[in-house]
């Protein structure tokens, strides 16, 4: 079957690249994009439809099929869940050059960038992010709207909670769990299960000081 038209959500980077994707994948150009900044630089080629809440309008008109490209984790799941209410379909995207072994799964609305490899029987949820050239082992479960950025590795077995982020080529021991809404920072090697939230970086991974104030000024400096 032809891909179909999408609506895009999102003209920033994330939407750049997965436009790009879409074009190396040979999807028609997408019917429009939007995004709630009017001052948004736009995706090439593709018009810019309004802001995000005109998606049931357009819905309602015949637009069938959609993609949230969001780089946040917490909105592009919010509004992925939005459009898959309002009778949207998510088809997942798939780069030519990522290989998805034939028991893997990728879920609504989840991308799968250039030279992604995922491995037997992996299963992605809806809204996930795989980052160019990310490598997702046999078995891991990554749920809903998690992102594994650029080079990252994912051991086998690794689970990783909702909304979850695995920074730019960290590497994760088969086996571990990370929590949702968990940040692990680039280039980590997390030999631990992580918690629920927590932020860790470093080789090994350890929690990153996070929000710390500035250093108190002697009075009169
Ligand atoms: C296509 C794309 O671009 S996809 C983009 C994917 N994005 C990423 O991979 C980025 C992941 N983010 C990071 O690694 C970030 O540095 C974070 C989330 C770990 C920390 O960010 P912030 O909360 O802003 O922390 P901040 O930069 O203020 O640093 C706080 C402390 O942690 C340290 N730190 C920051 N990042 C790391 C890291 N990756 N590993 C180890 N330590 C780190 C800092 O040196 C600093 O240490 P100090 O307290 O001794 O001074």
């Amino acid at each position: 079957m032809a891909p179909p038209r999408l609506l895009l959500v999102g003209a920033g980077g994330h939407g750049r690249a997965v436009l790009a994707a879409l074009r190396d994948a040979g999807w028609p150009l997408p019917a429009g994009v939007l995004d709630d900044d009017p001052a948004c630089p736009g995706l090439p080629g593709v018009p810019w439809l309004g802001p995000v809440d005109r998606a049931a309008a357009l819905r309602a008109e015949g637009l069938g099929a959609a993609h949230v490209a969001l780089g946040g984790n917490a909105r592009r799941r919010e509004l992925g869940e939005q459009l898959l209410g309002l009778g949207f379909d998510l088809p997942p995207v798939r780069h030519p050059t990522a290989v998805l072994a034939e028991d893997a799964r990728l879920g609504a609305g989840s991308v799968a960038m250039p030279r992604v490899v995922l491995g037997a029987a992996a299963t992605v949820g809806r809204h996930v992010i795989l980052n160019t050239g990310s490598i997702v082992e046999h078995d891991c479960e990554l749920a809903a709207a998690c992102h594994i950025a650029p080079g990252a590795v994912l051991g086998g077995g690794v689970r990783i909670g909702e909304a979850a982020m695995v920074g730019i080529l960290a590497g994760i021991r088969p086996g571990i769990r990370i929590g949702a809404g968990a940040t692990i920072g680039l280039g980590a090697a997390v030999v631990a299960d992580v918690p629920v939230g927590s932020v860790v970086g470093g080789v090994p991974a350890r929690p990153v000081r996070q929000g710390a104030p500035p250093p108190a000024r002697p009075p009169g400096e």
